[in-house]
């Protein structure tokens, strides 16, 4: 039995379909969607409430086979080869099923007795912060500390591939930034993550590549990077344009597209930020004009996501409306 993956990809997702039921109740929750998730690299899949991120996720752990198309994780094929995929893949699901009345330490103890080589548990208690919540039991422990004993468990088999749903869903800022330190750990020493989020700053901050799904498809995929480069960068100060008339016209500044007000705050949104910002700065430096709350940022995660959301995305409407 290999214990190494194959050269190539950790998980491969190809024209991956998903139904739920059939006959003319079917519902078609994954519509065709493809992954690549290469070793050593973390990918997020985002996506608005319903889009199909557990459903294709589930087909990935193994737990319910695809309708249609092929799906890969370590070159196995994760239902016909359970066995294997298992061993080598830590897997967090959207809600543990722990028994109430073990304590954590029991529980650490119990799910690495069903491994071959489990890392020694007090690591991973240390790991997560649970060091001191060893003896309390289950039923006991805050949603969070729940989160992250179960991700304790997901951990302890030394997986090759992790796949996370909705891993800090419930965590609190430092509990989270304690997740994000470890999945970063996990990719410096090679492992692949495949982590579903509604946080956009975990995607931002975690991810190689995002995939962003809507109704069963993958609408955008690439670096955070380059999903927000076709989307305009925004300029937003205090103050209308009308109150600081020392300003000339935001809307004819160079590179600048749309310009709003709103709560007595100006936005200007622009296809070139250094430019629109260089140009603004200098005519507050001539005018006198002091810019207060100035703040200057590149399209992020959030406006793409909105934007794929709201069906103001040109491709997510071209998709929508290739299935009616
Ligand atoms: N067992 C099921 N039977 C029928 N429909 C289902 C079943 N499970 C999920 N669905 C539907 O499939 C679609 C995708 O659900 P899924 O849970 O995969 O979405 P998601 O992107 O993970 O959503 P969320 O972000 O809200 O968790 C939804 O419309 C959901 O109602």
């Amino acid at each position: 039995m290999t214990t190494h993956a194959p050269p190539g990809p950790h998980i491969e997702v190809r024209d991956l379909r998903r139904s739920y039921g059939s006959g003319t109740t079917a519902f078609e929750a994954v519509r065709g969607i493809d992954l690549v998730v290469e070793p050593g690299t973390v990918v997020a899949l985002l996506g608005t409430n319903g889009a199909g991120k557990t459903s294709a996720l589930e087909v990935v752990e193994g737990l319910a086979p695809p309708t249609a198309g092929e799906v890969r994780v370590l070159g196995l094929d994760p239902v016909a080869d359970r066995a294997e995929v298992r061993r080598r893949t830590g897997v967090l699901l959207q809600t543990s099923g722990f028994p109430a009345d073990l304590t954590v330490g029991e529980t650490l103890a119990m799910w690495a007795a069903t491994m071959t080589v489990p890392r020694p548990v007090a690591d991973a208690l240390a790991d997560l912060d649970l060091a001191d919540r060893v003896d309390v039991r289950v039923r006991s422990l805050s949603g969070g500390e729940l989160r992250r004993l179960d991700l304790a468990c997901t951990l302890l088999g030394e997986p090759e591939v992790v796949l996370l749903d909705e891993p800090t869903t419930g965590l609190d800022p430092e509990s989270r930034r304690r997740v994000w330190d470890l999945v970063a750990r996990l990719r410096g020493r090679g492992c692949s993550v495949l982590l579903t989020t509604h946080h956009l700053e975990e995607a931002e901050t975690l991810a190689d590549r995002v995939a962003i799904m809507h109704a069963g498809r993958i609408v955008r995929e690439g670096t955070p990077a380059e999903l927000g480069a076709d989307l305009p960068a925004t300029i937003r100060f205090e103050g209308t344009p009308a109150e600081l008339p020392g300003l000339p016209d935001p809307a004819a500044l160079p590179a600048a597209v749309r310009v709003t007000t709103e709560h007595g705050s100006t936005t200007v949104e622009s296809t070139d930020l250094q430019v629109t910002l260089t140009a603004l700065l200098a005519a507050a430096a001539e005018g006198g004009v002091r810019l207060e709350g100035l703040d200057a940022r590149s399209a992020t995660l959030e406006s793409v996501f909105l934007a794929i959301a709201s069906g103001a995305h040109s491709d997510d409407r071209a998709l929508e409306g290739a299935d009616r």
